[in-house]
């Protein structure tokens, strides 16, 4: 299978811990795959060494054939994080046609990414005048308008209202379709069971790298909640049993 990531063997220490403790996973193109996982867990940390900005202990990030953070990957992967990184004093539009110039796109894109985060009715707004969940879509509309071939969006549906966060995952299914291939972070099990294949982490471990069935069909249950619950005291178990 053709993989837009490898990880192999990522160990990150921060703050003189260790938050990655040797994860190795793939995440195939032209797909949506869920990075969940309680607060804490490395969700973060992850995405930042796919992006390229974190320093890695030891293991390997290949993305897009390359090794990750290379210059050559900049315009292919885009990356919204946690705080919504917009500029206050232009508008919804304004900041949206400016990433679309920087990535060589026209208005009609830009006004098309604002349209895709239901922000139209807002265009003309301050950014400084948003809510802080609107302030994010901006962001998502910045980050999506330069069309990366990698997408890396960390819990981008907080905050929203639940059709709008339908809508979103339909509109990054409808990118994956394209040949988009999506890394999504969240920690609320509905949006596990709207992905392609879950990584799911928890203490800086991956304990799962499968679809949301293989998931359920490995814990013996149809919850994917009750599902993560049983894969971590399998894991806490075998961890004990090879202990003693
Ligand atoms: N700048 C930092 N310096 C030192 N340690 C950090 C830093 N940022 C995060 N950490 C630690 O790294 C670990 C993993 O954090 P990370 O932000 O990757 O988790 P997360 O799963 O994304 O959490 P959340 O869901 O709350 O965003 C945590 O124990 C956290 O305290």
């Amino acid at each position: 299978m053709d993989n837009a990531i490898t990880l192999d063997g990522l160990v990150v220490d921060r703050g003189g811990r260790r938050v990655l403790e040797g994860v190795s996973c793939a995440v195939p193109r032209g797909t949506v795959t869920g990075l969940l996982g309680p607060s804490g867990s490395g969700k973060t940390t992850l995405m930042r060494a796919v992006v390229g900005v974190q320093t890695v202990s030891s293991g390997t990030v290949t993305v897009l054939g390359r090794p990750a953070g290379t210059a050559a990957l900049r315009r292919q992967v885009g990356y919204l994080t946690q705080a919504p990184s917009v500029y206050a004093d232009l508008t919804v539009r304004e900041n949206v046609r400016y990433f679309a110039a920087v990535h060589g796109r026209g208005r009609a894109d830009a006004d098309r990414a604002v349209a895709e985060v239901g922000l139209t009715e807002a265009a003309g707004q301050l950014a400084s005048a948003l809510s802080g969940g609107q302030r994010s879509r901006v962001s998502l509309a910045c980050v999506l308008v330069g069309q990366p071939e990698l997408v890396v969006l960390d819990e981008p549906t907080v905050g929203q209202d639940p059709v709008l966060r339908a809508d979103l995952w339909a509109r990054f299914h409808e990118l994956a379709a394209a040949g988009t291939t999506l890394l999504v972070s969240s920690h609320v099990m509905d949006e596990a069971a709207r992905c392609d294949r879950l990584l799911l982490i928890r203490q800086g471990r991956l304990l799962a790298d499968d679809t949301p069935d293989g998931v359920r069909a490995a814990a013996g249950v149809t919850d994917l909640d009750e599902a993560f619950l049983r894969l971590i005291r399998a894991t806490e178990a075998r961890a004990g049993r090879e202990e003693s």
